[in-house]
């Protein structure tokens, strides 16, 4: 990890916008997601901190869902994305997805590296590496995960994750004004909890992060998001220190997801809130 400028201002700090990403893993069937994605439309679909760019969504769903999750989104500001990737775009690579094709299909984020794709997948830093620049060839915001495997002290995770995201950027090349990149810090051992991580021991392992990206001159703006058990209550445990959160189960319901955005609501700008 390299030392460079003081961290900038995270979820509470008012200038950057707050990001919440949802992944649906394989838990929803296609019906359900479309039908979440129906029901969010509505809530956010004229909101002005989400329209004004203060509060960024973006949602993962299955492969087969992509197209009726874009068709119920659109026009709501919410950005729709896969939850992988294949780093070649076309050729003799059977069962593999192009990351032109997300794009054609309405796509314009790309997950990359969930510690399930690592531990089920076998992918490791120098295939999620190849994923990351074909997320960018194509124009897909990439939403990296990284996160270490066993809690440990806070100090050693910070030095593990930040040596796992310098491992999968090695390779990324230079560009004019840097790349946009969404980095989800999910520590494996939080994922499928009843609780978050410790909010002392998250934000330490972010700013870690954070020091990381803002060295790397090949990055232009980026964000980072905690993901694990996240639920309500766990972005304003991290204000200080998290740009966001990636949601998983908990925000597969939407009037749970609807409590999380009215949390970053009233962080980002209390006068609009919802409730
Ligand atoms: O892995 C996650 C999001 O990618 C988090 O999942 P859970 O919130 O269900 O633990």
């Amino acid at each position: 990890m390299t030392e460079s400028a003081p961290p900038a201002p995270a979820a509470g700090g008012g200038a950057r916008p707050i990001v919440l990403g949802v992944s649906f893993k394989l838990y929803l069937d296609v019906d359900s997601t479309v039908e979440w994605a129906k029901t969010v439309a509505e809530a956010v679909r004229d909101h002005p901190a989400v329209k004004g760019g203060r509060v960024r969504l973006f949602v993962l769903p299955s492969l087969p869902a992509i197209p009726g999750v874009v068709d119920a989104l659109q026009g709501t500001g919410v950005g729709v994305g896969a939850q992988d990737l294949f780093w070649e775009d076309r050729g003799a690579f059977t069962g593999a997805v192009s990351g032109a094709d997300l794009r054609t299909v309405g796509c314009s984020y790309a997950e990359i590296g969930h510690a399930e794709r690592r531990a089920l997948f076998g992918e490791d830093d120098v295939i999620l590496g190849r994923k990351l620049v074909a997320a960018l060839r194509n124009g897909l915001t990439p939403v990296l995960c990284v996160g270490e495997t066993v809690k440990s002290d806070p100090q050693t995770a910070a030095r593990e994750t930040a040596a796992e995201l310098e491992a999968v950027t090695r390779d990324l090349p230079a560009s004019d004004g840097g790349h946009d990149l969404i980095v989800a810090y999910e520590p494996r051992w939080a994922i499928g909890q009843a609780e978050a991580a410790d909010p002392d021991y998250a934000g330490t392992v972010i700013a870690g992060l954070r020091q990381v990206l803002e060295s790397d001159e090949r990055i232009g703006s980026s964000s980072i998001l905690y993901g694990g058990s996240a639920q309500p209550g766990t972005l304003s445990a991290l204000r200080e220190t998290a740009d966001g959160l990636f949601l998983g189960r908990f925000a597969h319901d939407p009037r749970r997801f609807g409590l999380v955005l009215d949390e970053a609501l009233a962080l980002r700008d209390p006068q609009l809130r919802t409730g």
